[in-house]
């Protein structure tokens, strides 16, 4: 394989779930298992990858064909002396040979070891198409029948989507999709010691499926056009399902408290927790010069949650909860993606936290998909902005109080009830998507920082 590493050197920079700068200093295959002999054939790779003082892992499966295939141009790696080398991913015969190895329940072969849910319908035989948005992994649909998710930058340990779709599917929830099947696989790092990771997780395909922020954006659009109606009076009020969504989600959370571990935040923990969260807002304010003028409000509000006069239950939690991470099926809400925020590490996205952390979440959420069009389609000195920014933030609110009534529906505390556990986690989120938008989204950034202004200002008891 030692011209697929020089191969392998010149294509992962340009994929989008490559993390890290452009150059790479070492690379090393750490597992390498034939996954099909004849053409194409399919090489199941792990490779370490060191840039500076970072090491990571990626997954790439590869096909190798004898011919150049035209429609195949774009995941073309190069040739070796073995043949055309292509990301097996989007090569149809080469992804069918992955969903063929679910055959038997359990089934290892080199590396990798396959696990199929007893019962699992697997599609055998239908062609894979890669999902066009490929960020962190690369989805794979199986006509509309299963979804292969294949993590692309693994982290040593079970990946916490596997885990908790896991939990979720074995508890018979109607809010997820149903896992079907898994992959693990192991690799020795270069001291010789062993690792083992979830590679990919098959779940069933959910048809009819529009995400939250699609439909969000939509009853915004409306809003906007309307120009002087309230949120309530335009035709697409998002409120229903908000309250449905917040519903949904307070399920979801009954849930993974009865079948994966919960605990309760003492004075001791709500103090680190406290420390954690203002050492994250120092941090960001040394990355964003922006967020200085709120720090001694942001630092006071914060504060508050050290002197929660209460045990606070704690739980595993979705932890990047979002708009654009719950699908409305015909059967109502589905929630997706449960591997937690990508920059954290794995022990940061598995620990236990309060669920008003996935509600504060949400509730950043409707505020970002209220203000984006003010963004990107208006100019501040527009005679429309101070108007439809004032009815962007009466939608914000009644679809945060919809979720949250939502939520409490089923017998959870009314996440208001706390305002001082909300208003840290809300704070917190805030000051995350701050950072995250001036290093992605510049232009998004005067959206988490009026939240950041607005959170600052909040009333204490
Ligand atoms: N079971 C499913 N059926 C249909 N679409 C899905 C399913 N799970 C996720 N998706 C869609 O696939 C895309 C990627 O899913 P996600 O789990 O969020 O991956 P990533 O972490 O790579 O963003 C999202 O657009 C999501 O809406
Ligand atoms: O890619 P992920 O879904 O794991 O999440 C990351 O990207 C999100 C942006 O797509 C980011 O979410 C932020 O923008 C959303 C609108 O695009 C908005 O609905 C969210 O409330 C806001 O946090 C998310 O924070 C980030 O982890």
């Amino acid at each position: 394989m030692v011209q697929a590493v020089e191969l392998l050197a010149d294509w992962l920079p340009h994929q989008r779930w490559f993390a890290g700068r452009a150059h790479v200093d070492g690379l090393r295959i750490a597992s390498a298992t034939l996954l099909r002999a004849e053409s194409p054939r399919v090489w199941h790779v792990l490779v370490e990858v060191r840039q500076g003082d970072v090491t990571n892992i990626y997954q790439v499966p590869l096909a190798i064909r004898s011919e150049l295939v035209d429609r195949l141009e774009y995941v073309h790696l190069g040739q070796t002396d073995h043949g055309h080398v292509y990301d097996a991913l989007h090569d149809k015969s080469a992804a069918a040979e992955i969903l063929a190895c679910f055959a038997d329940e359990h089934h290892a072969v080199g590396d990798l070891t396959f696990h199929r849910e007893a019962d699992a319908e697997v599609p055998f035989g239908e062609a894979a198409l890669a999902l066009p948005v490929e960020q962190s992994n690369t989805s794979l649909a199986f006509s509309d029948s299963a979804l292969l998710k294949v993590f692309r930058r693994l982290q040593a340990g079970m990946n916490p989507d596997v885990e908790v779709h896991a939990a979720l599917t074995r508890a018979g929830s109607e809010y997820v999709a149903p896992m079907l099947a898994w992959i693990e696989g192991r690799w020795a790092d270069e001291h010789g010691a062993s690792h083992q990771a979830s590679l990919a997780m098959l779940q069933k395909y959910l048809t009819t499926a529009s995400d939250g922020w699609a439909l969000a954006a939509a009853s915004v659009r409306d809003l906007y056009a309307e120009g002087d109606l309230h949120a309530d009076e335009v035709g697409g009020d998002f409120a229903a399902e908000s309250h449905r969504l917040g519903e949904a989600t307070a399920e979801v959370h009954k849930t993974m408290a009865a079948a994966l571990p919960t605990g309760t935040f003492d004075r001791t923990a709500l103090a680190e927790k406290t420390d954690v969260m203002l050492g994250r807002l120092d941090h960001a304010a040394t990355v964003v010069p922006e967020l200085e003028p709120y720090l001694p409000s942001l630092r006071r509000q914060l504060e508050r949650l050290r002197y929660v006069d209460h045990p606070v239950p704690v739980q595993r939690v979705h932890g990047d909860y979002h708009l654009g991470q719950v699908l409305r099926t015909v059967v109502g809400w589905k929630l997706v993606d449960f591997e937690g925020e990508p920059a954290r590490t794995l022990a940061e996205r598995t620990a236990l936290d309060s669920p008003i952390r996935d509600v504060a979440g949400m509730l950043r959420s409707f505020d970002y998909a209220a203000r984006y069009l003010l963004i990107t389609d208006y100019e501040h000195n527009d005679p429309a902005y101070d108007q439809i920014s004032y009815r962007a933030a009466e939608w914000a609110q009644r679809n945060r109080d919809a979720f949250c009534d939502g939520y409490a529906t089923t017998g959870a505390p009314d996440p208001r009830q706390d305002p001082a556990l909300l208003c840290a986690y809300e704070i917190d989120k805030a000051v995350y998507e701050v950072v995250y938008e001036a290093r992605y989204r510049p232009a998004w950034l005067p959206i988490p920082l009026a939240a950041v202004e607005r959170l600052a200002a909040s009333p204490s008891p």
